[in-house]
């Protein structure tokens, strides 16, 4: 498989992924495994933020510590089941400027159709971090890029919680320059561009509101 993916592959992460999964796992249990595993593909996609060196006085000496450096954040969620991640990337770097692009998969023709596009200014100066939790033909993330680059974004990364082999090539043909997290690359697709074994509809999972 081509291009540049990160696969997370923490015993912690891979344990909480298998609970998320399971059909069994309540729209409670599901928003707290996303949260959980999130901050865990947070600390991965920011592994990488320069660091520079302040002056600090401990209680003991003074000393040259380090800070995260340059460039300051923007977090940008895919609506809805973007929202999922976002809330824990935030919870590690609180002070992130947040936008959000809103995308609805057409479950025909499995294009999205955006209905809302709200981003942060200086985007060219931000490192841009895009989140979704389903990479899965791989057409909405790579639409969202195109849509967030129009808007200025250089510096950008795709943090997802799960990958098709098919989403993962399209994406990167799309967009070689956009290094992706994952939490698993999965199977196929089947007929309906579902994930395989995957886990569902992430939005539905996550807001309740699959129709029984
Ligand atoms: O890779 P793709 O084939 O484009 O599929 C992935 C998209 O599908 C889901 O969103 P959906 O359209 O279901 O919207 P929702 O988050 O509102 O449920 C998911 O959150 C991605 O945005
Ligand atoms: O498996 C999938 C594919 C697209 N969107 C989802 O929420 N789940
Ligand atoms: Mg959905």
């Amino acid at each position: 498989m081509s291009g540049n993916i990160t696969v997370v592959e923490h015993p912690l992460v891979q344990h909480k992924l298998t609970l998320l999964r399971r059909k069994q796992a309540s729209t409670a249990e599901f928003r707290k495994l996303l949260w959980e595993i999130g901050l865990f593909l947070g600390y991965e996609a920011m592994s990488d933020l320069p660091l520079g060196r302040v002056p600090i006085e401990t209680p003991v000496s003074t000393m040259e510590a380090p800070v995260i450096y340059g460039k300051k954040l923007a977090f940008i969620s895919v609506l809805r089941a973007g929202d999922g991640l976002l809330a824990p990337m935030l919870e590690l770097a609180p002070s992130a400027r947040v936008g959000q692009i809103g995308l609805s998969r057409n479950e025909i023709t499995l294009k999205p159709e955006k209905y809302y596009f709200k981003t942060p200014g200086n985007l060219d100066q931000r490192r841009t971090i895009v989140l979704d939790p389903m990479l899965a033909t791989g057409n909405s993330a790579a639409y969202a890029i195109d849509e967030i680059k129009k808007a200025g974004a250089r510096d950008l990364k795709f943090v997802c919680l799960l990958a098709a082999p098919a989403g993962v090539e399209t994406f990167t043909k799309a967009h070689p320059d956009v290094p992706v997290v994952t939490a698993a690359i999965d199977y196929s697709l089947d007929d309906h561009g579902y994930i395989v074994p995957g886990l569902g509809d992430a939005g539905d999972r996550l807001f309740g509101t699959k129709k029984a």
